[in-house]
């Protein structure tokens, strides 16, 4: 994306001007990366990107050239297409065991006030070339953002949004299927479903598609948020498929859905049941979670010696009546901006950059999964990590007479004077 033109303070840095704000770039640039490799010197630049994103087996991540149909695509329907290379090192009694894998964010295609089904059909048409670009990649595991298939409407509370759940074997899988069978790829396809089996009751759902187009299993998303606008209890409950890791023909991988994310335990459970990559598709907006988003997700990578794939939508979505949510905030109807950012952290604490903030993109890593073993040997935390520890103190934390392990000074309440 081009720089616009900055509106400068008096100490000579960009100031905040109205069109940075309606226009979800960042003073004029796509994404924070962006803004640093056109600010400094290419020396600062390749220091900066060291520290920031790290190295990748002692290597800034090598960018990978674009495949001409997905470039084609890319720029007749107006995404963005970015690829990089995850190395790991070479061993001698395993061969390299690299994987493809596609993240795509997106705003809406409709307004909110369209009549739902014309909303979801424009979402699907959307869709359907950045899927064929990653298709047309070679792309082996591809991920869509949370509830991809409606507008991000959890904020209204109103139960008329309720409509379009569907069930997980339903239109949005069934549209997936078609590309799973004729790219041979796995699709992590996550909606709001509803269990037709049980009350149609209503979930957030990851369904998992194998690259025959079957349905491998579902995962259902642990921890709902309940925050700023994010009135998601409304809608569905607490997931009750605890974290199920998905063996696909490329790979083991697990589904962290958004707010999920924010809780370290959740991310742990999917390395202990042996995930390789964990997704985690997201709808989350700036003035809510942007510092947290990229130190989150790398932090599980490292720490869970698995791939984090990172998705947010993209827009602002304003919808027809305004809502407030008891924080004291003026009446509003819309969100605020959903930030885009996608990228993927890896397990030795490199990161891809991240997608723009302001527009659709199709981010597309390679990553050899040998790298997880290698870091796990590297630095041990399986090993190191005393589970037997935490396991006997969240046992007790559990239980109602429950006593905080706290010794405090005896000379704390002394009156010194
Ligand atoms: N969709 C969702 O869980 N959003 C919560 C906001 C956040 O975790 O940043």
């Amino acid at each position: 994306m081009e720089k616009k033109e900055e509106v400068v303070n008096q100490n000579g840095n960009p100031e905040e001007s109205s069109q940075t704000l309606t226009d979800g770039s960042i003073c004029g640039f796509e994404s924070l990366h962006r803004l640093l490799q056109s600010s400094l010197s290419p020396q600062l630049f390749k220091e900066v990107s060291r520290l920031l994103i790290g190295l990748n087996c002692g290597k800034a991540l090598e960018p990978l050239e674009v495949e001409e149909t997905a470039k084609g695509l890319s720029s007749q329907h107006d995404f963005d297409i970015q690829a990089f290379k995850f190395n790991a090192d070479k061993e001698l009694l395993r061969e390299p065991r690299v994987v493809r894998v596609g993240l795509i964010q997106n705003s809406i295609a409709l307004p909110t006030t369209a009549p739902f089904l014309d909303q979801k059909k424009a979402i699907f048409q959307k869709l359907k070339p950045i899927i064929d670009a990653a298709g047309a990649s070679g792309v082996n595991i591809l991920c869509l953002q949370e509830a991809w298939m409606m507008p991000f409407a959890f904020c209204t509370r109103e139960k008329r949004w309720c409509e379009f759940a569907e069930p997980a074997d339903g239109e949005s899988t069934q549209f997936l299927q078609g590309f799973a069978r004729k790219y041979n790829m796995v699709i992590v396809n996550p909606i709001l479903e509803r269990d037709l089996k049980h009350g149609e009751t209503i979930w957030n759902t990851a369904v998992i598609i194998g690259n025959n187009g079957n349905i491998i299993g579902t995962h259902r998303k642990n921890h709902i948020p309940r925050v700023g606008d994010f009135n998601e209890s409304t809608y569905y409950m607490e997931g009750n498929t605890g974290h199920p890791v998905f063996e696909t023909a490329y790979g083991k991988i697990g589904v962290n859905i958004c707010y999920g994310r924010h809780h370290p335990l959740n991310w742990l459970a999917f390395g202990l049941n042996g995930a390789e990559i964990v997704f985690n598709p997201s709808a989350t907006v700036g003035e809510l979670s942007e510092p947290m988003w990229p130190i989150e997700a790398r932090n599980a990578a490292i720490a869970n010696s698995y791939f984090v794939g990172s998705i947010n939508r993209v827009g602002t979505e304003v919808f027809p009546n305004p809502f407030t949510s008891g924080d004291g905030k003026p009446q509003h109807a819309d969100f605020g901006h959903f930030y885009g950012s996608s990228h993927v952290s890896a397990p030795d604490s490199s990161c891809t950059p991240s997608l723009s903030r302001n527009k659709d993109g199709l981010l597309i890593s390679d990553m050899d999964l040998n790298l997880c073993r290698q870091l796990k040997d590297k630095w041990g935390f399986r090993m190191t990590a005393r589970y037997e520890l935490y396991a006997d103190m969240l046992s007790r934390y559990v239980k109602p007479d429950f006593e905080p392990q706290v010794i405090s000074d005896p000379l704390l309440h002394k009156n010194h004077l």
